[in-house]
């Protein structure tokens, strides 16, 4: 069937987050159709499942998190299964779908001929899934994600070899970080040199999907490929200098070619029309990291902040190229996905707390309650600021500040204590980590009172009321949270829709946003005063850490 002769134009987006898949279909008036997402964890859908949250740590060096590749793909084939079996729309009138990846995650393949196969072979055995078709596909299975920080000395390197962190800033927009890719593809490189040689391509997780979808490999794209430390982001081509200290013929592993977030890439894989019934035309748009994404779909202008509680919590912003500024930031600059594709006036500013979700969790069964709504009961004993007790959550090693680790708890007199007693604990939590997003905004140079209006939340934690009312006393702004939760996917059918209506403009100001919490007036002199104490005894944290 052709795309013209579809009765309802649909468009699907598609979240390979580092919990779960995540997937929304949408029409043309942007109007939901259905939603469907699987845990990674899920032993009860998924063979490759992995527990506890849908990643390995590993046994010996903690610092080294991966996900198996056959995750991914048994997954994606499960959540479009489980969204057929809705029976909510007919497949075939799907005319475009793109998506995103949790951003910095690589997957390294051997060869690219089952890949082609999903494109062209018309007598494959129903039964075949991806994951037996593609099983001898990839030079390595484990893919290290955005959570492994095992690569400091080869982020040493990089910086190194271009003269400094301020000189990799100025280049691609970020310090070196541990988790991003360039410094993953050097360790693999460097440590196990057979694999890197049996590589033909090294793929972000975001491209990796469009690959899978095309039948073909698929280019990185822009605003992803900022979260590499390979990428020049006001030239939008690559850095020869990080590419060539990060391995050897890495550009052509890589791929020359980038596109911008907004690119159609071709037709959906022949696998998929037989499997699914999706529509032979269905045209396949570049997939782009989940931050990226969902930044597309939330922000309607530019003094819009949106923040994303996930796994991790992101803070996002707009930042105009012709303001990068001279002194590097903690934080990293990509390339925006609203920016215009032919001239990149526009970057995005990338804030990554790493210890987000799992740390809430993990306080919140600390603290005895059983939910949520348990936790919210014991909030409800205390109040803002907490009667002056702050405390630092990093459970994992951090990003912001980079590569601390421990828990810190500090009494109204500024002085260490061992431990904070429930109530107190469950709101140290969520206080901390809301200062630390004012905190690191405002040094990356975003002036709250002249720059930003509102902040759009999204990701799992969302929808915890205590936590919005804490994010909107603190910033002292309006909290809005979109309809539709799973704004990275969301991000990627809107894409979808201006890409294949030929939209110049995006859809994003049409997405529809609800207020989610007012800021109170009486409590933001005590958070401003309580913000000024917990910058210091950052400080100090890092200094006893030197
Ligand atoms: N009511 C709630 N309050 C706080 N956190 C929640 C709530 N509901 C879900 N979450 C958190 O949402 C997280 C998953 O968020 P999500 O954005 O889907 O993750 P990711 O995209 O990184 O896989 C879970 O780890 C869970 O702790
Ligand atoms: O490392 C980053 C961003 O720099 C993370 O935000 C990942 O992109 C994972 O996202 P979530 O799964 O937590 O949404």
């Amino acid at each position: 069937m052709s795309n013209e002769n579809v009765t309802q134009r649909l468009y699907l987006g598609i979240d390979l987050s580092t919990q779960q898949i995540k997937c929304i279909v949408i029409d043309e008036q942007l109007q939901t159709i259905a939603e469907e997402a699987i845990s990674f964890n899920d032993n009860s859908l998924l063979v490759h499942h992995v527990q506890p949250n849908g990643f390995v740590v590993d046994k010996n060096d903690k610092r080294c998190i991966t996900t198996p590749v056959f995750v991914f793909l048994e997954a994606l084939d499960v959540v479009l299964q489980k969204l057929s079996d809705q029976k909510k729309f007919d497949f075939s009138n799907i005319v475009g779908i793109s998506g995103c990846g949790q951003q910095h995650g690589s997957v390294y393949w051997k060869t690219k001929t089952e890949l082609g196969s999903l494109k062209t072979d018309n007598n494959r055995e129903q039964s075949l899934s991806l994951v037996n078709i593609l099983k001898s596909s990839f030079s390595r299975i484990d893919c290290p994600i955005w959570m492994d920080s095992s690569t400091t000395n080869e982020c040493q390197s990089i910086e190194k070899s271009v003269g400094g962190s301020q000189n990799l800033f100025q280049i691609t927009g970020s310090k070196a970080y541990e988790r991003f890719t360039g410094s993953q593809i050097m360790k693999v490189a460097n440590k196990t040199p057979e694999i890197y040689e049996q590589t033909e391509r090294i793929q972000l997780i975001s491209n990796f999907v469009t690959s899978i979808l095309l039948g073909e490999y698929a280019p990185i794209d822009l605003s992803d490929g900022s979260g590499m430390n390979l990428l020049d982001i006001r030239q939008c081509k690559w850095s020869k200098a990080c590419l060539d200290i990060c391995g050897k013929d890495l550009e052509t592993k890589l791929s020359e070619k980038l596109v911008h977030p907004r690119t159609a890439l071709g037709n959906i894989a022949n696998y998929f029309v037989e499997r699914y019934g999706f529509n032979s035309q269905c045209q396949i748009v570049s997939f782009t990291g989940d931050n990226p994404s969902s930044y597309y779909a939330l922000a309607s202008d530019p003094k819009t902040i949106v923040i994303s509680l996930g796994t991790s919590d992101t803070v996002m912003g707009a930042i105009s190229a012709n303001e990068m500024p001279k002194q590097a930031l903690d934080g990293h600059l990509l390339v925006n996905p609203l920016a215009n594709d032919r001239e990149n006036t526009l970057l995005m500013l990338l804030l990554c707390f790493k210890n987000g979700s799992l740390v809430r969790e993990r306080v919140r069964e600390e603290t005895g309650s059983k939910d949520w709504h348990e936790m919210s009961v014991l909030l409800s004993q205390t109040t803002p600021s907490n009667q002056g007790f702050i405390g630092f959550f990093y459970d994992d090693h951090e990003i912001l500040p980079q590569n601390i680790q421990g828990r810190f708890y500090f009494n109204a007199d500024n002085q260490k204590v061992e431990n904070l007693e429930g109530a107190a604990k469950a709101r140290a939590v969520l206080e901390g980590q809301c200062l630390a997003k004012r905190l690191y905004l405002q040094r990356a140079n975003i002036d709250l009172t002249k720059n930003v209006d509102r902040i759009v939340i999204t990701g799992g934690a969302s929808v915890n009321v205590d936590l919005v009312q804490i994010l909107a006393d603190i910033f002292g702004k309006p909290v809005y949270a979109a309809v539709a939760p799973n704004s990275g996917a969301l991000g990627g059918a809107l894409r979808a829709v201006d890409v294949i209506t030929e939209k110049s403009n995006s859809t994003t100001s049409s997405v529809e946003c609800l207020i989610a919490a007012q800021p109170r007036s009486q409590y933001t002199a005590g958070y401003d005063e309580m913000l000024l104490r917990y910058t210091k005894l950052e400080e100090k944290i890092i200094q006893d850490a030197k």
